[in-house]
Formats: C-alpha cells, structure tokens, sequence
C-alpha cells in the first residue's frame, strides 16, 4: 500500500503530461495532469506524445484499494498530419471502434420490450446483444423472436449478475463477439439483470484492455418503471449494501420512465422530479412500453469527450423541450443542488443506510483557472471522495489555454482533453456537474472558486 501511495503523490507532484491519441481519442488523464509551463495548446492538440499511455486511477468500488493502472495502446500509427491549423477537432481520424449501449432499469420495468423495439426497428444497424438473465438458462422467449427480425448475435450470460461474479465473462464475452465477429456488427448492447449496479459495468470499459481497445462505451439507458419505481427508490437496504434503484438512475445517460400509462399526472411528475434531483445529466423520456427513437438509445456518446457540451449546458432535458434551468445569473455564478429530499421515516436506524443523499449538483462560473489549483483540487477530489461521486462532467476555462478543457469521470477513471478553441468573443464559462452521494454544495463550490484565478 505505502508504495502504491507512493505512486499517486508522485503523479501528482509531476503533473505528468499524459496525452493519448488512439483512434481519434485524445485522453489526458487524472486530471488535467499537465504542468502549466506544458499549457502550450497547439503541441497538446496537435503533438500527442509518442508514448500513448493512458493512466486510470482505480479505485475499487468496493475494496477501498487505490491503485494506479497504466494501460499501452498501440497507437503510433493514429497520430493525425501536424498542421499549422490548431482546430483539432477537424484533425482527429475518428474512432472506429465499437459502440456499446448498457441498459439497465429496475426488474420489471421494461428492458426486454425496448431491446424488442430496438432489434425490430428499421434502423439498419446490425446489433450484437448480451444479455444477462440472473439464474435462467433460456433465451426469453420474445427475444427469439427480435433474433429473427435481425439482432446479429445475442449471447447470454447467465448464473449470476454482470455488476459482480460475471465480469470476467462480460469481458470474454466481447473479446470473442470481437475476434470472431468483427465486421459484421455495428453496435454491442448490453442488457443487464433487474439488480445490477452499473458502476462495475462501465468500468469494466475502461479497466479492460481487451474491451476498451475495440470497444467503447457510448451510453447507459436506464429504464425506470413509472408504477413502481418510488417504492424501490425508497427502499432501505442494509448497511453497505447499494440501492441498484437508485444507482441505475445515478448512472445514466438516458432516462427512460416507462409505463406512464399505468400512472397519473401527478405520479409521473412527481418522480421525474425525484429522478431529476438524483441526476440532473441525464436526458429523460416518458414512453410506453419503450418506444423511443433508436436515436434516443443509440449512438448518444455519453462518454464521449466530444460531446460533454450538451450534457452540461442543458442539465436535465425532458422530451428535448423541457430545460432544466441553468440560465446564467448576472454574475455568471451559481450552483444547482438538486438533493434527494423526501424524508424517510427511518431515518433514525442506523443500522441502515439509505442512498437518499444522491444528488446532481452543478457549478456555473465565469473565469479561468489557475491550473495547478486545479489540478490540485480536482485530484484531492478523486482521491479521497471518488467512491461518492459516481460521475462527472465538465467544461473548464483553464488560464493560458486556448481550448476548452472538457473531462469526465465515472468515480476515480477521469478521461480530459483540450477540445475546441475559445471562441474570440465567448464569455469563458466553466460548467461542471457532479452526481453522487453525500454531495455538499457549497463545499464544492467553494472548492472550485478557489482556483479562480
Ligand atoms: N402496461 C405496460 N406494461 C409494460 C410496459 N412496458 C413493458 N411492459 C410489460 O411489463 C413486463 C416487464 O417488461 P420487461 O420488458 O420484460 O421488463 P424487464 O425490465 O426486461 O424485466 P426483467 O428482465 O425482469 O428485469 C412485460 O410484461 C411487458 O410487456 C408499459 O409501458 N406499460
């Protein structure tokens, strides 16, 4: 462990430049880690280093263990033509490998039927699925069905959930579809079990070599059953155990509150409320029975540093007409915090715990920062509060860089890269949002406003 230790205070006090371009991706890792006399934005954007490296810090979800991982990529040959021209983002091949879709949602709330709706819908993209059925030994009976009408592959996992004993067989399983398959599919979806948290999942994207260099993780849909769904969010588990109700929310990409027509008005608003105080990112839909746009599901590029924008520019969208509110105050500052806030009568037992304290909360601020408090805080961040905070997003105005710096980061993986240039006229608006539990607003806040410069 002191060794280990060892290895993170030194990547902190080198500020190591670690920027990675395979397939297109430019990835600076564990944040912002470069020193400010290396903020010269056109060697970044338009001379990755040779060594294409990319440095996760990993923390266990569950063990506590911090450990650094560095994964090599063969990447020599992505390398773009260097040009005058600094517009990267013009310059960047563009990433070729495999999209995967993780849906995820409560038992019951309806996975199955929007994989039927996907399989069957004429969308012309060949879909390999996986899907994981908890203790069953036969495909379902309507996805043989939506097999015929075109899924490329569906391979199931079964004896146990995706999020703990089967993840070496997720990985095995798309190293195969990979090796053996290759070409004839265009997009991997995942179905998971009713009870599974996604967080080990989408690691699983980023911690696997044998995933991540062929496949990316493009999106998770989380499906939420508008009947039931307050009943499980309320829920209390033992202590140290997660409530996947509300971490399949925490996650996603996508909401998808299925079943409305099972419900009320006032039902439905008042849990896409509760939803959007838990996670004030994720777009959200109303349907029966899944139906939703494939676009909606597909190819949304929720982990794509290119498209951090619109995730936090708009905050929470309903049906893409409603915005969440993050019109800038006079100032140019202000946070949201959106807190889980219904009261639970059980709030006294303290040999449970509740995951009531999931919250969004969302920074909005006018000005630069210096980079190496930056660094500094974002990094004390992840280190000591990566179990809590499920994911992020941001858009940083750093001081003496001409790009924006976008980043996300699902606990302790953070991926971040200069994207395009500050335009000459555009205010310089910094813009974050944190999801996870026991988030404090104002601590965070404050956090961030003393970096300003
Ligand atoms: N009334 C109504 N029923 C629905 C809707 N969507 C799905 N169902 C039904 O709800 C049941 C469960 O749907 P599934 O798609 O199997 O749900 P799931 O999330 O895959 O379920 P698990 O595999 O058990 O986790 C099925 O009988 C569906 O036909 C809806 O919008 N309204």
């Amino acid at each position: 462990m002191a060794t280990l230790s060892m290895d993170i205070a030194t990547t902190f006090i080198n500020f190591t430049t670690c920027c990675r371009r395979r397939s297109g991706i430019k990835t600076t890792v564990l944040p912002l880690f470069f020193k400010s006399s290396t903020i010269n934005s056109r060697s970044l954007s338009s001379k990755p280093l040779p060594s294409s490296s990319l440095t996760v810090l990993s923390t266990s979800n569950f063990s506590k263990v911090h450990r650094c991982r560095r994964f090599s990529v063969a990447a020599t040959a992505t390398t773009t033509p260097q040009s005058e021209d600094s517009d990267v983002s013009t310059k960047i091949p563009p990433d070729t490998r495999i999209p995967a879709t993780i849906i995820t949602g409560f038992l019951g709330s309806g996975k199955t039927t929007l994989l039927n709706h996907i399989l069957t819908a004429d969308h012309g993209k060949r879909i390999a699925v996986i899907e994981n059925e908890y203790g069953e030994v036969d495909i379902d009976g309507s996805l043989v069905a939506a097999k015929a009408a075109g899924a490329e592959d569906i391979v199931m996992l079964n004896n146990g959930c995706l999020c703990c004993t089967v993840r070496g067989d997720l990985v095995r399983m798309i190293a195969e579809l990979v090796s053996k398959k290759k070409g004839k599919f265009d997009h991997i979806v995942i179905e998971t079990t009713g009870l599974a948290n996604p967080a080990p999942i989408i690691q699983t994207f980023y911690a696997e070599d044998q995933v991540f260099n062929d496949v990316k993780l493009d999106g998770v849909v989380t499906l939420v059953d508008a009947k039931h769904a307050g009943f499980h969010l309320d829920e209390v588990k033992p202590k140290g155990v997660v409530n996947e109700a509300v971490e399949q929310i925490a996650y996603a990409d996508r909401i998808i509150v299925n079943k409305t027509d099972l419900v009320g008005e006032p039902e439905i608003t008042s849990l896409v409320k509760r939803i959007r105080n838990m996670n004030g990112m994720a777009h959200l839909k109303r349907t029966e029975f899944g139906k939703v746009d494939l676009e909606y599901v597909l190819g949304i590029g929720g982990f794509d540093l290119e498209r951090i924008e619109s995730s936090v520019n708009d905050g929470a969208k309903e049906d893409h007409a409603h915005h969440h509110d993050h019109d800038l105050d006079h100032d140019h500052h202000h946070h949201h915090h959106h807190h889980h806030e219904h009261e639970h009568k059980h709030d006294h037992h303290h040999d449970h715990t509740h995951d009531r304290g999931v919250s969004s909360v969302s920074i909005v601020c006018e000005g630069s920062l210096d980079l190496e408090k930056a660094n500094i805080w974002l990094g004390t961040l992840l280190l000591e509060r990566s179990e809590d905070i499920y994911r992020m997003k941001g858009l940083l105005s750093v001081q003496g860089m001409d790009e924006r710096f976008v980043f996300q980061g699902v606990h302790d993986i953070f991926q971040g890269s200069p994207d395009r240039l500050w335009g000459a006229d555009e205010p310089r608006i910094n813009k974050i949002v944190f999801i996870g539990k026991n988030l404090n607003a104002e601590e965070l806040e404050k956090g961030f406003k003393a970096c300003l410069l």
